[in-house]
């Protein structure tokens, strides 16, 4: 048996220092570079990013992390979970990138759309999910796997290879009708897993990461159940050793559980959940090896060592030093690669971070102290005190105005004046718009030219008014062409902005930016999220100008356009040394400020998007009910500051809503565009059951896909929805922005969502 590696990390980020992998990726997508080049390239990345973990002191290395789309699109193509529907395609990355983004293949006649999208817990990277048929035969094709980890072994290095274990990845899986437990193919794919666990081990694999996050979450006796099956099953394999990696929470009522598999190391997030530290040692037997997740996965903070030490400490007290591994609390997927490229963040904040790159080199600090004693660390030690000090003291975090509004919040200021019903009266009576009204969810496709623009103005190659005059060209031309249509309800197309995060951060107080703090969303998507160091409020108008403008380009209203305090929250890395309740609070007041002034400037339907609420919620149910409270007030506080006759909307996409129904009733908004084209029509017993009376428009196609929708397939869709939903409550919409799509698709799209409009109100 190979020994315990003393220090390791879950993962690492994907996308490489300098996006590489999306700029590979999509490059292949737009044929302009060949299969080949496209393998070669990623090849070329892994191999960089295992030495860098060497090379910074981790004597072992994840290996199977790295994925072209989606770790979990990666297991239904190990476990050969391909639907039907992509036999057209040819198999290889043909038929990966179509599972992945869809496939429309005019020439070939073919038109697939893409597996289901939904958000990996509560983090904003989205995995595929995998779906399972009735009558699946499963079939192993372990080559990727394979193949990554003989590569870091031909680099010398030790190499785990990491799996999403059996019971969460079927878990995560849906059937193809969504109806019956996924956990029913337990015995079909256990064989797989054993097979392959075994050519893992004789490739020369010691050991073998099983990611089993499920662990950590509510689970039923089923689910338990399938734990012990599965394990017994896969302890049965000579030569295996097994690190079971819980993540994102913690195990509480599933330690007993957890301490009873027939498993080598057993991982714990330290960060999410420090309190089943104690637990755990004394449940866990000693023989069990404890991988201690103390460097946080999930934020770009630089850690307080001398907090993860006192884990490790009380652990070592337990255990020997050779029973412990130190470890992220999650992948470092969640994390931008290295501090190395923010040259423009000022020396003290920048002190603050550690992004994936500075959190191995902090594992390392704190392995070394476990093994050699803290005083072969001192100078690290001291150093990381220093800067956790500096941060805890510093004027810059503190502003005592934003925290007295705070505090003298009224009852009132969390409600509109009166109820929908009356609202909605004024609203109709001051738009008068028709049944079925059309619009979009904000963005219109970011072309280049204006990405090459943003950079110039950035790089002030063109002036400030130049860019603006080109924004406004743009803005015109968009909001016409949807005039001409015949959408009712325009909207300006989000050309100024970045990022629906960034965009507002850039006009509040206590964020910072960074140059390359890129996380992996989905696929080659990434974002760069905000930095919230201090207390938060904003420091002028934000929108106001693009409004009065949008307004001048056409008789009908436009629609202004605002990301919510939860969704600005959620999309930062948010600072830790207050509850995020009190941050939101402090966004909502900053948000609200905006929409005043917007109703001010004649822009009197404003929708507030709020497309991360739901992924905020705790993964254990015991924490939902808290969340929920601030959630829902801080959406309520940011919007409830305007007349009756001005329209609220909110949009939210990529999430199970059904779960929270209740709190999206209490957002109070009155109208919700919801993602729906992908998670079929169960949104809408939800809707019809809870007696929803606020309008709604669900979303009719996928925007994620490059595929058209025909008039006649949305139209289907709008038929089925008015089985639950009253024709006037009704709106038509694309189910999210358009921002990363082609104007050629957007034109079809939308010419055919408006010719659906029309032929409906000619039925009602
Ligand atoms: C992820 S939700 C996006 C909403 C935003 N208004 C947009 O259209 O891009
Ligand atoms: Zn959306």
């Amino acid at each position: 048996m190979s020994s315990v590696p003393a220090a390791t990390i879950l993962g690492f980020p994907r996308m490489g220092s300098n996006r590489q992998l999306k700029k590979a990726v999509e490059a292949f997508w737009a044929s302009k570079i060949s299969e080949s080049e496209l393998l070669d390239r990623t090849k070329q990345l892994r191999k960089e990013h295992w030495e860098l973990q060497a090379s910074l002191g981790l004597k072992q290395v994840p290996v199977g992390d790295f994925s072209f789309y989606d770790h979990m699109l990666d297991h239904a193509v190990l476990f050969g979970i391909v639907p039907e529907r992509y036999n057209v395609t040819k198999p290889g990355l043909e038929c990966y990138f179509a599972m992945a983004r869809g496939l429309q293949a005019p020439d070939r006649g073919i038109d697939v759309p893409s597996l289901e999208m939904v958000k990996w817990f509560d983090t904003n990277y989205h995995y595929m999910v995998p779906q399972i048929a009735e009558n699946q035969t499963f079939a192993l094709d372990s080559t990727k796997i394979i193949d990554e980890l003989r590569e870091a072994l031909a680099l010398g290095l030790d190499a785990r290879p990491v799996v999403v274990g059996p019971v969460t990845f079927l878990k995560l899986s849906k059937t193809a009708s969504g109806a019956g437990s996924t956990l029913s193919y337990l015995p079909q794919i256990l064989p797989l897993y054993v097979e392959l666990i075994k050519q893992l081990v004789a490739e020369g694999a010691k050991w073998v990461q099983l990611d089993e996050p499920v662990l950590a979450l509510d689970i039923d006796a089923e689910t338990q159940e399938a734990y012990r099956t599965a394990y017994a099953e896969l302890a049965k394999i000579s030569g295996a050793q097994y690190l079971v990696a819980t993540y994102f929470a913690g195990l509480e009522d599933n330690l007993e559980l957890a301490a009873s598999l027939p498993i080598q190391a057993l991982h714990l997030d330290l960060v999410r959940n420090p309190e089943q530290l104690e637990g755990a040692l004394k449940a866990v037997p000693e023989s069990v090896v404890l991988s201690l997740g103390v460097i946080n996965g999930r934020n770009i903070w630089k850690a307080d060592l001398s907090k993860g030490l006192e884990l490790i400490n009380t652990a070592a007290k337990a255990r020997p030093a050779d029973k412990l591994i130190i470890n992220s609390s999650c992948s470092l997927l969640h994390t931008p690669h290295s501090l190395d490229a923010e040259t423009e963040l000022d020396a003290e904040l920048k002190n603050w971070l550690a992004f994936s790159t500075e959190k191995i080199a902090e594992i390392v600090v704190l392995s070394r102290a476990l093994h050699e004693g803290v005083d072969a660390v001192k100078a690290e030690l001291d150093a990381n005190a220093a800067a956790i000090q500096s941060r805890r003291t510093s004027d810059r975090v503190s502003n005592p105005a934003v925290k007295s509004r705070v505090v003298s919040l009224k009852e009132s200021d969390f409600s509109r004046n009166n109820e929908f019903s009356v609202r909605q009266a004024a609203q109709h009576d001051k738009y008068k718009l028709p049944l079925f009204p059309t619009t979009t969810i904000g963005s219109f496709p970011q072309t280049s030219d204006i990405r090459r623009n943003r950079a110039r103005f950035r790089k002030s190659e063109i002036t400030a008014e130049q860019y603006q005059e080109y924004l406004e060209t743009a803005t015109r031309e968009c909001i016409e062409w949807q005039d001409n249509i015949g959408i009712d309800v325009l909207v300006h197309g989000e050309f100024e902005r970045n990022d629906m995060v960034e965009f507002f951060g850039e006009n509040l107080s206590g964020f910072a930016f960074t140059r390359n703090g890129w996380v992996q969303s989905y696929g080659s998507r990434c974002v760069k999220p905000p930095v919230i160091y201090g207390d938060v409020s904003r420091t002028r108008p934000i929108t106001v100008e693009t409004a009065k403008f949008a307004q001048t380009c056409s008789p009908k209203p436009v629609k202004g356009m605002l990301t919510g305090p939860v969704t600005i929250l959620q999309w930062s890395f948010v600072r830790d040394d207050q509850p995020r309740s009190e941050t939101c609070k402090q966004i909502a007041l900053a948000i609200r400020d905006e929409v005043v002034d917007l109703e001010t400037a004649g822009t009197t339907i404003i929708q507030v998007d709020e497309p991360a609420i739901r992924e905020g919620l705790p993964l254990r149910k015991s924490g939902w009910d808290d969340y929920l409270e601030w959630s829902v007030d801080s959406f309520r506080l940011a919007t409830a500051g305007v007349v009756d006759s001005t329209q609220i909307h909110t949009h939210m996409c990529y999430s199970e809503f059904n779960t929270i129904f209740p709190a999206i009733q209490r957002m109070d908004a009155d109208v919700i565009t919801i993602e729906n084209a992908k998670s079929d029509l169960k949104l809408l017993h939800a809707f019809e059951h809870h007696g929803y009376k606020a309008e709604i428009g669900p979303g009719l196609y996928d925007i994620h896909s490059p595929r058209v929708p025909s008039v006649q397939e949305m139209k289907e869709r709008v038929r089925k929805m008015l089985n639950y939903l009253s024709p006037q409550l009704l709106w038509i919409n694309p189910d999210c922005g358009l921002k990363t799509r082609g104007w050629e698709e957007v034109r079809s799209s939308l010419t055919n969502l408006v010719e659906v409009a029309r032929e409906l109100r000619k039925e009602y």
